[in-house]
């Protein structure tokens, strides 16, 4: 699935909020994940990816610079998901027209959650559900802030199938955030370290209780 020879997502001189500069490059099928502690810059990462807050650098989607894309194809294509995602229809059903079916219940939910009202969901349930409606669009890339911070083991492991199984079939990649060093470990590929809006080189003990606790406290 990884090409190497051509990059998904390439990031060049990112800098944002007076952070960066950051490089990477984002393969078909890949999870990158980053790590940091509070306040490292991650969601503004993100968020500057997407193309949400004041950033400069070179950003481009298979190549294709970002400035080529209307701005909501661009976030269409490279879908960002919030740590607290925002709804604005008083339904389930109203924010997921096209949804498939599957997905709501490999997250665990009854077909009748498109009835539900928003305002009677959980945090936990929230963020599952916004996670559905964001692969609804179809991205290519997915920028996932913290998506399984408010769930249980059970749920977590439901999530990060489920976007397993997006990338595969959708050719797509994922930078997820993470403060979890077993969830890191379960994705698998190499974590990328964020301080001060820069990736740094990992930790030599990244993945020891000490390292986890200081990346938690943060
Ligand atoms: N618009 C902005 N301009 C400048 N600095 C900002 C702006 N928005 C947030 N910040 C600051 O930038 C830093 C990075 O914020 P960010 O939300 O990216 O952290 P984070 O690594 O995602 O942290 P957490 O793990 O707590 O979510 C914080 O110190 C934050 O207060």
């Amino acid at each position: 699935m990884t090409n190497i020879t051509s990059a998904l997502l390439s990031l060049q001189d990112l800098r944002f909020a007076g952070m960066g500069p950051v490089q990477l490059e984002l393969h078909a099928g890949e999870v990158v994940q980053i790590a940091g502690a509070s306040g490292a810059g991650k969601s503004l990462l993100l968020r500057a990816i997407a193309d949400l807050d004041r950033n400069t650098g070179r950003v481009a989607l298979e190549g294709r610079p970002r400035e080529d894309f209307p701005p909501s194809r661009w976030r269409r294509q490279v879908g960002y998901l919030p740590a607290e995602p925002a709804w604005w229809a008083d339904t389930v059903g109203a924010h997921l027209e096209r949804v498939d079916p599957a997905w709501l219940q490999a997250l665990g939910f009854p077909a009748t959650v498109t009835d539900w009202g928003v305002d009677r969901l959980s945090s936990g349930e929230r963020q599952r559900l916004a996670l559905v409606r964001l692969l609804a669009l179809g991205p290519r890339v997915l920028l996932l802030d913290e998506p399984t911070a408010n769930l249980d083991p059970e749920n977590t492991r439901r999530v990060e199938t489920l976007v397993r199984d997006y990338l595969a079939s959708h050719h797509a990649a994922a930078l997820w955030v993470s403060h979890d060093a077993a969830q890191r470990q379960r994705l698998g590929g190499t974590p990328r370290y964020m301080e001060s809006g820069r990736f740094v080189p990992a930790p030599a003990d990244a993945a020891s209780p000490a390292a986890q606790a200081s990346l938690n406290a943060g």
